[in-house]
């Protein structure tokens, strides 16, 4: 068996032709949308991160405001930063790009965040309103990364429901939020939530119908781990050197081999990137609506 693709290119481009059209909408409203970015330092990944961001803005009609600091900004002049994101009436939601430098308490910024103007769907209101509303509608902001996985697959005719989910990896961005998402009664989805720690890893992944690999372990996942027909979303993001090009390239957690195994597979990068840009701009916008509704 050869796994089919969940081409996030392609999904992310035909989200954003939708949302292009609710922002035509919104702008015949009198309603302009507008994304925030505070950008701290000179990473070059971090960089290209945010100038994706803003060409997004541009592509589907959402504002765009930026907040560049330099690496050896101090805690203050961060938080001064946010303050002027949240006061701004022409930011709908913003995201502070992470990581932030070194020596940067990150929590005491991202918890300063208007969680109403929280675009990344990651400040503690808005992940302890996932942990509260299990069935309900849910009118604040989603954490990016995992909504974008969600639709993804459920965009490709795949369901999530009964299903039995194996994370690896318990980072902030995807591994602790994404199942407050696929647990919710509109997904019901299993979730085993796997780390460095976790015991008979391979036994894990070898019964799960769906693997979220986000451990950042370049090929962690291996074609004799995966039951046959399974469907695998790579989310890892390890650099290597192409020897070919000499270039930086990124590589996922999920190992080629495995595709040979899978039903499913989310390839790395052109998978789960493009739809985390994807549900930020749908955060932005949703939020726009809900505001204009009121
Ligand atoms: N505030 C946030 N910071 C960070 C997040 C986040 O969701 N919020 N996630 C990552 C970086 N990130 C967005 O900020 C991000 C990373 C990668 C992609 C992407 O589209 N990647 C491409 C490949 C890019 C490459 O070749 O280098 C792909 O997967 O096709 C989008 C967004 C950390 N920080």
């Amino acid at each position: 068996m050869t796994a089919q693709k969940l081409d996030g290119k392609a999904t992310a481009a035909a989200i954003k032709d939708e949302l292009r059209t609710r922002v035509a909408a919104l702008r015949e409203r009198g309603v302009v949308p507008g994304l925030g970015t505070l950008l701290v330092g000179d990473d070059p990944g971090s960089q290209w991160y945010v100038a994706g961001k803003h060409r997004d803005c541009a592509e589907v009609g959402i504002e765009s405001i930026r907040e560049d600091l330099p690496a050896d900004a101090t805690q203050e002049e961060i938080e001064a930063a946010v303050r002027r994101l949240n006061e701004d009436p022409a930011c709908t939601g913003f995201i502070v790009q992470l990581p932030l430098p070194k020596g940067i308490d990150t929590n005491r910024v991202l918890e300063l965040v208007d969680p109403a103007k929280d675009a990344d769907g990651l400040h503690p209101t808005n992940l302890g309103r996932l942990v509260l509303r299990v069935g309900d509608e849910i009118d604040s902001p989603l954490p990016c990364t995992p909504r974008g996985i969600i639709e993804l697959v459920e965009r490709h005719g795949v369901s999530l429901k009964g299903k039995e989910v194996v994370v690896l990896g318990r980072g902030v961005t995807v591994g602790r939020p994404i199942g407050l998402l696929l647990t919710r009664r509109a997904v019901n989805a299993t979730v085993t939530l796997t780390h460095t720690g976790t015991q008979d890893l391979a036994g894990l992944v070898k019964r799960a119908d769906v693997v979220v690999a986000a451990a950042g372990v370049k090929g962690l996942v291996t074609a004799d781990m995966v039951k046959p027909g399974a469907v695998l979303v790579d989310v890892g993001v390890s650099r290597e050197t192409d020897p070919e090009t000499g270039k930086s390239r990124v590589v996922g957690d999920i190992h080629p081999d495995a595709l040979e195994v899978a039903g499913w597979y989310s390839p790395n990068p052109g998978g789960v990137g493009p739809m985390t840009r994807a549900m930020l701009l749908a955060n932005v916008v949703e939020t726009a609506e809900r505001l204009s509704a009121k």
